[in-house]
């Protein structure tokens, strides 16, 4: 059984407007192609407001956001949540300061996540925006975006990230091979900044690679 609820519609409208703002913004950049991403904010310990499964997320309305338990079960209504829940409630489980998720599919991310599958990450270093990503205070720090195959099989995913958590490396966003990027925060607006900062990088990489080859 779900653990009770300690949040109110208030809050759930709050984070439902939050989620449909951001989406917005991010299918106008065109991140969110053809029905791709999702995104969710936490409610309370037990509880996550996620999009529904398959919704244009550029045209996101309250009817487009529903509530998840930590376990992925629906609350309190029988839409079908994201096909990618248990990505998203692995981080609020594994991070409990985490309020925000966003995973978007932009043309960077995914290119850069199957030139960069090959080595298993992206090693970020000597760019002045790592210090947008929480935690990093200098471009001379090292900051690591693992890549990990892709599979439609959530519980091979969520077990392939478990596992690199659980060697202790941090973990601040991934991608997903030919599939795209996953980034969160504290609050929406450090998920956004996080997300921003990783599409900019990936780009530069991207950029990079191109210019020496
Ligand atoms: C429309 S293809 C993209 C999906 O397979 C999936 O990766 C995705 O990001 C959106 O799935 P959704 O179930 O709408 O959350
Ligand atoms: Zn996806």
């Amino acid at each position: 059984m779900s653990a009770s609820p300690t949040y109110d519609s208030a809050q759930l409208a709050a984070c439902a407007t939050a989620i449909a703002d951001a989406a917005r913004e991010f299918a106008a950049l065109g991140w969110t192609p053809a029905t791709s991403s999702n995104f969710s904010m936490r409610l309370d310990d037990a509880h996550v407001a996620i999009t529904v499964s398959g919704r244009d997320k550029g045209r996101l309305g309250a009817d487009d956001i529903m509530v998840v338990d930590m376990q992925d079960r629906p609350v309190g209504t029988d839409l079908r949540p994201s096909a990618e829940t248990a990505l998203h409630t692995q981080i609020y489980r594994r991070f409990p300061d985490t309020r925000a998720v966003l995973h978007t599919h932009s043309r960077t991310q995914s290119v850069a996540s199957r030139l960069f599958g090959k080595e298993g990450r992206v090693r970020l270093q000597g760019w002045e925006l790592q210090k947008a990503i929480s935690g990093h205070t200098s471009h001379e720090s090292t900051l690591d975006i693992p890549v990990f195959p892709n599979t439609q099989h959530m519980p091979e995913l969520t077990a392939r990230i478990d596992a690199w958590l659980d060697t202790g490396r941090p973990l601040h966003a991934y991608l997903i091979d030919g599939h795209g990027l996953y980034a969160w925060g504290r609050s929406m607006d450090e998920a956004r900044r996080h997300l921003e900062a990783l599409e900019f990088l990936l780009g530069c990489e991207l950029d990079l690679r191109r210019l020496s080859s």
